[in-house]
């Protein structure tokens, strides 16, 4: 399920034996041939300002890198810290003196260029060795000549080539610490290569530049390269602008067709709304390419306009994937933008942007309206109206432009907000949901956006926290997907499947429950994009692939869903081993499989621990009794103040069947082999005859009743003869004639007193006595009320403080394809409804 993916961690353990010996450039040649690195896509991994700031954060990122990537992946920087603001800061002292025509440097301005030295000259001290420091420490200095000398000179020639020091600076001492620490890196200045038409288009000349890449890196090494500059056809140098480094990874990417790129910064991932001011907001796990870029343009604080730019090309067939994940917390799954289909394409987000202007003209109507929104690409027009939404950068520019054609122009202050999503322009639901929630605002206008993936309302002052937190409140109340993976896809599981379409179509709590993984014991069908309910087997039995239990974890530690819900309809005490794990990274389980809930007392109480402190919910109400509410009713007689001393009866649908049926007309092996055809014994019928099934049930309900045991303080009678005990499944049904005997004995000595055989469980407390529980063949008069059901029923009898002389009766089909599968479905709307009410119940600062 997983790709196979060997980082550099493990070249590094092999290293380190190497080292020793010597060998090491053998090491590396060896390793790429070992662990053919050619069949994997390149990886780009750019770190920001923060993630590089200082010594400690940049040994955090060498930890990523080594957990994270392999050779020839490629690491994109911006300067470290705050060293461009730093070197803006410088520019600007020097172009104030030269404004005050001063004859001589400023204390200032040398202070400022000291301290800028001296805090690059610490990360490098504080991170690197002797020998390397020594070098770094000296090409520093000459950089810094460097640096005086343009300063002094004529600095608007030379103004990008001053603010790149703090990339240089940046890819330099990350592939120094990478060679003393990690593997061989090689240090890439992006004006090497990386060819702009100009800082105001940043149009790449992608075949120059990818020639030139491909020149300048080193098969083998990591290449480390500066991110935000670049140079155009002169050779000069440029940047690319406000968060270019973003910008420089994906050309980077889309130059080399790599597979993944990852911003590693310092928020976790892309929220429905801007989480420091919106406490409520959703992290969005997978983002559709078309919504993220809307959101870029739309004031996103993490997501920029242009970042995305070089990764959506319709016309390729490859398609690179962009995650945003947090260097300060790399183990937190972040956000992963990308091709998605219809579940990622669900989420909203609620965005905006003050400080506006609101343009009016009659320009803006017909021809040279569609004109000036080439020309200006406006937050959003209406050009039947005649108005666009622009930034107040673009207003001189825009004003010179309708002077040119001789029109005049109004602008007024605003500020937008909108709601973005899939389409949702077309959405009249959306739309109209989103103008109810800005009633109290008074937008001057609500417009589409033209790629339809927005609703933008324009506001006459600025949005404020309390609207945003009021509408991204009203549109995403709903939101809340919730995963379902169906382990076990035998008699139990089909029957389960067929029944998830309508319940999906009819029961509202189930309104964003997504069937995304298929499994049986050896087969796995995930998609994280859904799987068609409709044809859930189909697809199974076409698309499942091989799986271990190793993948299976990695793929539940990192789905993208708001809560995952696992349904085991397996008789697998392997499955059930794996719980403790599963409750660990919060998934719900809803169990058909007893195993768990009757393992031993310390590890049945751990999986309950684990849940709790994990938030997970357990339900395995099909565990006993199969579709009838016996586990609730005993946590619900619990929950009213009530205390159970005894529960009795037969808890078996299959043995319920053979002693009811059983009368001496037929073989009591060929009954069995009925029950086995009918699905209401377990997958071995020896589970059943053998009293261990009914044994687990009645261990359940003990708990479930608050009293702590384990099996072995259950007698049980086992009705599997010695012989048969060990075989094979197929080699007790082919002997399975052996039972008749014994069986054909015990009923006519039953019959003979006028009694009737049945298994029957019994649980007893008593303060003075303790527990005493056994599960057995008992003989009764026909009169006993355990001795007539109709064939499969169980009853179940209680009693309490309350149902002392009068015991509590349930009763009912107690096994079957029908009524379990119908249970499971209980569970699941079960689960799903305490899950809407768990998120109902957050509160929302400022709000409730
Ligand atoms: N029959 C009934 O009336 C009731 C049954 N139950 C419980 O329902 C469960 C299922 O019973 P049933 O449907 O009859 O069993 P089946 O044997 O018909 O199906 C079992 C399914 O589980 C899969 N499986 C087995 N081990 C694993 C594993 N380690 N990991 C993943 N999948 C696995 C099997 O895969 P593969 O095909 O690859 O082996 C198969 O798809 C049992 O625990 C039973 O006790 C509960 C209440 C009532
Ligand atoms: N085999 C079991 C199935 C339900 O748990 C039974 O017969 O009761």
């Amino acid at each position: 399920m997983t790709q196979e993916n060997i980082t550099l961690n493990k070249i590094n353990e092999h290293k380190s034996v190497l080292r020793q010996e010597g060998a090491e450039h053998e090491l590396v040649a060896d390793f790429i041939s070992e662990n053919k690195l050619a069949k994997h896509a390149i990886q780009v991994h750019k770190f920001g300002g923060s993630s590089l700031a200082t010594g400690k954060c940049i040994k955090r990122v060498v930890e990523i890198i080594r957990k994270n990537c392999q050779l020839n992946d490629i690491i994109v920087v911006s300067a470290n810290g705050k060293n461009t603001d730093s070197l803006f800061a410088i520019y600007s002292l020097v172009e104030q003196s030269i404004t005050a025509q001063a004859t001589q440097t400023s204390d200032e301005l040398t202070q400022a260029i000291t301290d800028l030295a001296e805090k690059q000259a610490q990360l490098i001290t504080e991170v690197l060795n002797a020998n390397n420091t020594k070098q770094l420490l000296q090409l520093l200095s000459k950089d810094i000549a460097q640096l005086t000398s343009w300063l002094a000179g004529d600095i608007v020639q030379h103004h990008n080539d001053i603010l790149a020091f703090g990339e240089v600076w940046s890819a330099r001492l990350l592939s120094a610490i990478l060679n003393e620490q990690v593997c061989p890196s090689n240090n890439i200045d992006a004006r090497d290569f990386l060819v702009i038409d100009n800082e105001q288009n940043c149009a790449v000349d992608t075949a120059i530049s990818a020639v030139q890449l491909r020149q300048r890196r080193q098969f083998g090494k990591l290449a480390v390269i500066t991110g935000y500059i670049s140079k155009d056809a002169r050779g000069n140098s440029c940047t690319l602008g406000r968060n270019g480094s973003d910008y420089s990874a994906t050309i980077i990417a889309a130059l080399v067709a790599a597979g993944n790129v990852t911003l590693w910064t310092d928020v976790d991932g892309i929220y429905s709304a801007d989480p420091r001011v919106v406490p409520n907001a959703r992290k969005l796990h997978r983002l559709p390419n078309g919504i993220a870029k809307e959101l870029g343009r739309l004031g996103n604080p993490v997501l920029h306009a242009k970042t995305l730019l070089p990764l959506i090309n319709p016309q390729s067939e490859h398609h690179t994937h962009l995650h945003v994940a947090s260097s300060f917390d790399p183990d937190v799954i972040g956000t992963e933008i990308g091709k998605f289909g219809q579940i990622a394409k669900q989420e909203l987000s609620v965005t905006y942007l003050n400080d506006l202007l609101l343009a009016q003209s009659v320009s803006f109507i017909g021809e040279t309206g569609a004109k000036a929104h080439a020309e200006f690409s406006p937050i959003c027009m209406d050009d039947e109206k005649g108005f666009m939404v622009i930034t107040q950068t673009q207003q001189k520019a825009l004003s010179q432009w309708l002077a040119s054609h001789d029109v005049e122009v109004s602008f007024k202050p605003v500020a937008i907000i909108a709601t973005v999503g899939h389409r949702v322009a077309e959405r009249g639901d959306i739309k109209a949901r989103f103008k109810r929630s800005l009633k109290t605002a008074k937008p001057l206008n609500i417009v589409g956006s033209d790629n339809r993936h927005s609703v933008i309302a324009i506001l006459p002052e600025a949005c404020s926290i309390e609207l945003l937190n009021t509408v991204h409140h009203e549109m995403t109340k709903d939101a809340r997907h919730i995963g379902l993976v169906v382990v076990g896809m035998g008699n139990i599981g089909q029957r389960f499947l067929e029944l998830l379409p309508a319940q999906l179509n009819k029961v509202y709590a189930l309104e964003n429950l997504h069937l995304v993984g298929l499994l049986s014991s050896k087969k796995a069908l995930i998609n994280n994009d859904g799987i068609d309910v409709n044809q859930a087997t189909s697809l199974f039995v076409q698309d499942a692939q091989t799986y271990d239990t190793e993948q299976l974890i990695s793929w539940l530690s990192h789905h993208p869903y708001d809560d995952l819900i696992v349904v085991d309809i397996t008789p697998s005490e392997d499955f059930s081993l794996l719980y403790e794990q599963i409750f660990a990274l919060g998934i719900h389980v809803i169990g058909a499989n007893k195993w768990a809930a009757s393992s031993s007392t310390e590890h049945y109480n751990n999986l309950v621990n684990t849940a709790d402190s994990h938030n997970s919910l357990w339900l395995g109400n099909t565990t006993v009794g199969a579709g009838l509410p016996i586990n609730y009713a005993i946590d619900d007689l619990r929950q009213s103040g009530d205390s159970i001393s005894e529960l009795s009866g037969i808890f078996s649908g299959t043995l319920s069947w053979l002693f009811e049926t059983f009368d001496g007309s037929s073989k009591f092996s060929e009954l069995l082999l009925n029950a086995l055809a009918q699905g209401i014994t377990e997958p071995d019928p020896r589970e059943d005859l053998s009293g261990r099934d009914v044994q687990r049930k009645l261990l359940i309900l003990a708990r479930k009743a608050g009293f702590e045991l384990a099996l072995e303080d259950i007698d049980c009678q086992n009705l599997v003869p010695e012989a048969l005990q060990s075989l094979s499944t197929s080699e007790f049904l082919a002997r399975v004639d052996e039972l008749d005997d014994y069986f054909a004995t015990a009923l006519t000595e039953a019959n003979s007193k006028g009694a009737c055989i049945r298994y029957v469980a019994r649980f007893k407390y008593n303060e003075t006595t303790g527990i005493s529980a056994k599960v057995s063949l008992e003989v009764l008069p026909q009169s006993d009320a355990f001795a007539n059901l109709t064939p499969c029923d169980n009853i179940f009898q209680i009693n309490s403080l309350w149902y002392k002389d009068n015991p509590l009766i349930i009763r009912g089909p107690g096994a079957g394809r029908d009524v379990t599968a119908g249970g499971l479905h209980s569970d699941l709307v079960n689960i799903c409804q305490q899950l809407a009410h768990k998120k109902n119940q957050v509160k929302i600062k400022g709000m409730n």
